[in-house]
């Protein structure tokens, strides 16, 4: 089975984030990058990138009216990503658009609810239900518009690979048991995930600020 951990490379640096690859690149399947590097270095970092020899995930979370996130899914075929994300929340007609406008061996998934968020932002952005219930809702929207699969936290993985056999499930927010949480909210750790059902297990932090970033993609592995 091929190692289903993507590296996050959210690094200001393109040198840092190509040496960080480089480093680890023996203990992880692919390389997400996403907004934080493509805001910094576009399509020429997206490239560099890829000489590392790795699939490449582009996090870009397009979220806009349906004919502004396809003509943004054309824009980036030539960068030949493998998995590639928007938000759900942007509704049917444009992830079938989005869908629609990806390029070849390209995996379209919907991000349903961020894993920094939880109940409490729910109702406070006035979404009724857990932030559960809204992962769960959306998942069947994604699906019904015929995306590869989504993005969801560890907790809910399990209950929308029942309902979505054959999807494909991005799971970021993911902790090793001693880890800080930082942002993540609805964090698992990489183990549980996995065992949930996840097909790609997004880790950023726990690797790339370690002392150590090869023994703890190491130690990660050695867990799965
Ligand atoms: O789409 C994502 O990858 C994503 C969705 C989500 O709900 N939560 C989430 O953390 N992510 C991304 O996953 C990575 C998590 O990074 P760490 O918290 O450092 O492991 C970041 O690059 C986030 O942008």
């Amino acid at each position: 089975m091929s190692n289903p951990i993507y590296l996050a490379l959210d690094l200001p640096r393109l040198d840092a984030a190509i040496a960080l690859a480089q480093k680890v690149k023996g203990h992880v399947g692919g390389l997400k990058l996403g907004l934080e590097f493509f805001c910094a270095h576009g399509h020429h970092g997206v490239h560099e990138v890829a000489k590392v020899g790795l699939p490449i995930f582009l996090d870009l979370k397009l979220h806009d009216i349906p004919n502004t996130v396809a003509g943004a899914m054309q824009s980036i075929h030539v960068l030949e990503p493998s998995i590639v994300t928007i938000h759900a929340g942007g509704g049917r007609a444009m992830m079938e658009d989005a869908k629609a406008a990806a390029g070849e061996n390209c995996k379209v998934v919907a991000v349903t609810v961020l894993t920094s968020l939880d109940d409490g932002d729910m109702a406070a952005m006035g979404v009724g239900g857990s932030a559960y219930d809204q992962a769960l809702r959306l998942a069947d929207l994604a699906q019904e518009a015929g995306l590869d699969g989504i993005v969801c936290s560890g907790h809910e993985v399990g209950a929308i690979h029942k309902r979505w056999k054959k999807g494909f499930f991005v799971v970021p927010g993911l902790r090793p048991a001693d880890a800080t949480l930082g942002d993540q909210k609805r964090a698992v750790t990489p183990r549980a995930a996995r065992d949930a059902g996840a097909s790609v297990l997004v880790i950023g932090r726990p690797i790339s600020r370690a002392d150590d970033p090869v023994a703890a993609a190491r130690a990660i592995e050695a867990t799965l």
